[in-house]
């Protein structure tokens, strides 16, 4: 039997599962019993040069896709939210089943849209979504059919974590790295997307509508990038033993949800720090099975295409779970999880009274300093409190001029969380 296949998007992840399906086709008959040949491409500029021989099957009508009652799976790897969104729900609602790597889409649409597909009796599909190759929510459907999951997060941004691991490694600017990374094909198609953490707070959502059954509205999750790292940042790291990894996660209590984007110090012989280049590492903590941490290719043509081509053969196979939906409503909580920090500080040359005020504030408070250096106006540390570390910022930042200020990741993250205000409110479905 030949399943006809729509791809829409030709770039670096519909070249990716454009080679996969073609070199693997023969294989997957052999082992399911299916084969799966791609009908037509969808493609915004027909004069592209291909890294693939496509003669025949490109066009610019997606209704030559959508319209086509041949095709009963379509595969979604355009990216953004226009047509996108349009031409996943029209697919849907003409029975055709979706796979898509298109996590804006689905952090934004996924509960419409999966009803529909529901609704339509169809698969919608969206393991490349979230951590690149890794089968992370193919693995969250298994892992909480049996046990309570209470934490998500990680490194989920290929992009990022190859900038930071090329500045620190090998001495590149952070626009070079970027570049690189565009390059490699990592990064999304406005690279602020990597940069800023979005990308990665639509995947932190995805992951925690996965776990545990909430529909986090985006705006909720505090959310900070790599855009404002500077190389001295990443030199102080280094230099008193950290890795800085920006980092996604949610963490559910009793009343509430913490989670947040946003960079942070990892100490050198946490398995965290040992990610680098495009690999992303998911962790998850469930009652029974403990921890698990997930690493794998975050990014990229053949990584994502694996992923797309898993759902391919989950739908072949005609396996599913469902979401166990229940109605409940928890907040979103704003927390921290460490009493320990980085800061820098900008002072002007001859402002020793500046760093003096400084260090008398830091006492007065209590703050101990475990690592320090002063140097050329800039004064930066590492340092521990006991107050709540957004309320102690706060009223530096009314003394001194903070550059730069990052948690550092503790080993009892998911144990511990120091609780302050509510910030908002998720429906749980
Ligand atoms: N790159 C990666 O490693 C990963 C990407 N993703 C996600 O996968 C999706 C695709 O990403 P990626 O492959 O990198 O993106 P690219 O920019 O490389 O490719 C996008 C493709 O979509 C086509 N396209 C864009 N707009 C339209 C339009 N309006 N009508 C028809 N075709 C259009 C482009 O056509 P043309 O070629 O003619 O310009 C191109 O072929 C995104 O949602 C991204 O977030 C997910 C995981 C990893
Ligand atoms: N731009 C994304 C691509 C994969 O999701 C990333 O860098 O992680």
């Amino acid at each position: 039997m030949t399943v006809k296949i729509g791809l829409l998007g030709l770039g670096t992840v519909g070249t990716g599962v454009y080679k996969l399906i073609t070199s693997r086709g023969g294989h997957i008959k052999e082992s399911i019993g299916v084969y799966p040949e791609i009908k037509k491409i969808l493609v915004k500029n027909l004069n592209k040069p291909r890294k693939v021989k496509v003669e025949g099957l490109l066009t610019q009508n997606a209704e030559e896709i959508l319209k086509d009652k041949e095709i009963k799976i379509v595969i979604e790897a355009i990216g953004g939210i226009y047509p996108a969104y349009e031409y996943v729900k029209e697919a849907l609602f003409s029975g055709k089943h979706v796979i898509t790597a298109n996590k804006e889409l689905i952090a934004q649409y996924g509960e419409e849209l999966n009803e529909i597909a529901g609704k339509n009796r169809v698969f919608l599909k969206c393991e490349a979504s979230v951590g690149g190759a890794i089968p992370i929510l193919h693995q969250i459907d298994r892992l909480k059919i049996t046990d309570e999951i209470d934490f998500v997060g990680g490194i989920v941004n290929g992009t990022t974590n190859y900038i930071l691991t090329k500045m620190t490694t090998e001495g590149r600017s952070y626009e070079e790295a970027l570049k690189e990374a565009q390059q490699l094909g990592y990064a999304e198609a406005n690279p602020d997307y990597d940069v800023k953490g979005f990308d990665a707070l639509y995947k932190l959502a995805i992951l925690m509508r996965k776990v545990f059954n909430i529909n986090v509205p985006i705006n909720s999750i505090p959310r900070k990038g790599i855009d404002e790292i500077t190389t001295q940042d990443l030199n102080y790291s280094n230099k008193w033993g950290y890795k800085i990894k920006l980092f996604a996660w949610g963490k559910k209590v009793k009343d509430g949800i913490f989670a947040g984007v946003e960079p942070i110090l990892v100490e050198e012989n946490n398995i965290l720090s040992r990610v680098n280049d495009v690999n992303n590492a998911i962790i998850l903590r469930g009652d029974s099975f403990g921890e698990y941490v997930f690493v794998g290719k975050g990014a990229g043509e053949l990584p994502t295409g694996d992923a797309v081509v898993a759902d391919l053969i989950d739908i072949l196979l005609n396996y599913d779970i469902k979401d166990n939906l229940r109605i409940n409503l928890l907040p979103i909580r704003q927390g921290s999880f460490t009493d320990t920090f980085y800061i820098r500080l900008k002072l002007y040359k001859e402002d020793i009274l500046g760093l003096k005020k400084v260090l008398k504030f830091l006492k007065e408070q209590r703050v101990s300093i475990v690592e320090s250096s002063s140097e050329n106006g800039t004064f930066a540390a590492i340092v521990k409190t006991k107050k709540n570390v957004e309320e102690l910022i706060e009223k530096l930042e009314e003394i001194t001029e903070i550059k730069a200020f990052f948690k550092v990741l503790q080993e009892d993250i998911i144990e511990e969380l120091k609780l302050s205000e509510f910030k908002d409110f998720v429906e749980v479905i």
